[in-house]
């Protein structure tokens, strides 16, 4: 479904990376991308974390989610071992985009939870889907995965679309008073592994 289409050198102040793009098969370029410490071309068990964007927690370094703790986590695994892949999804706000997202978060300050206020908008829960990040892992020629996530949906999406996942690996960050409401709903009402 899509292929590399460049390839760059990324140092960081995590370690050396690399930063690779992709088009689909006709040509588009995507938005998302992949990040890789080492060789991980036919490699087997390759640490591995599919995250999905997150303006708010990533960049600019919001507690109301574990987002950028998530991030940090795995950049440091995969600059650790020396080698790894995280596959960067532009999937913000589990695929309702930044302007809704903060929308859901204004229905939140006033007393909704992350589900609910995605259902009062008119969203399901949960709108992301991991056949992009499935064939992106593919065109990066891994062999398979060992997937850093808490979200046992990630996994099974992963696997619907071709990946082996030789086993998932918790990320679990320490809960803070900013997020843990959120932390809280997602184990009880989204199915993480928390
Ligand atoms: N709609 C919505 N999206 C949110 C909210 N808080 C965080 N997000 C988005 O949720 C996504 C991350 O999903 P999470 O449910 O935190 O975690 P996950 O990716 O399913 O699972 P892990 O692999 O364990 O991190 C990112 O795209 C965030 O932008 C929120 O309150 N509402
Ligand atoms: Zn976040």
């Amino acid at each position: 479904m899509v292929r590399v289409y460049a390839r760059a050198k990324l140092p960081s102040r995590h370690g050396d990376l690399e930063i690779v793009s992709f088009t689909t098969r006709d040509g588009q370029r995507i938005d998302d991308i992949a990040i890789i410490a080492g060789d991980i071309t036919g490699k087997s068990a390759v640490p591995t974390r599919v995250h999905s964007e997150c303006l708010t927690g990533d960049v600019f370094g919001s507690l109301r989610c574990d987002c950028r703790d998530q991030l940090e986590l795995a950049i440091d695994r995969i600059c650790s071992e020396g080698v790894g892949l995280i596959v960067y999804m532009r999937q913000e706000g589990r695929g309702i985009g930044i302007a809704e997202k903060v929308r859901a978060y204004e229905l939140q300050d006033s007393g909704l939870d992350t589900l609910e206020a995605n259902v009062h908008l008119g969203f399901d829960g949960d709108l992301r889907s991991y056949e992009v990040a499935a064939s992106m892992i593919q065109a990066l020629e891994v062999d398979s995965v060992v997937l850093f996530t808490n979200n046992p949906e990630k996994v099974e999406g992963l696997q619907a679309n071709g990946v082996e996942v030789e086993r998932r690996e918790a990320i679990i960050s320490e809960s803070r008073e900013e997020n843990v409401h959120y932390l809280m709903t997602k184990k009880a009402k989204m199915g993480h592994i928390l």
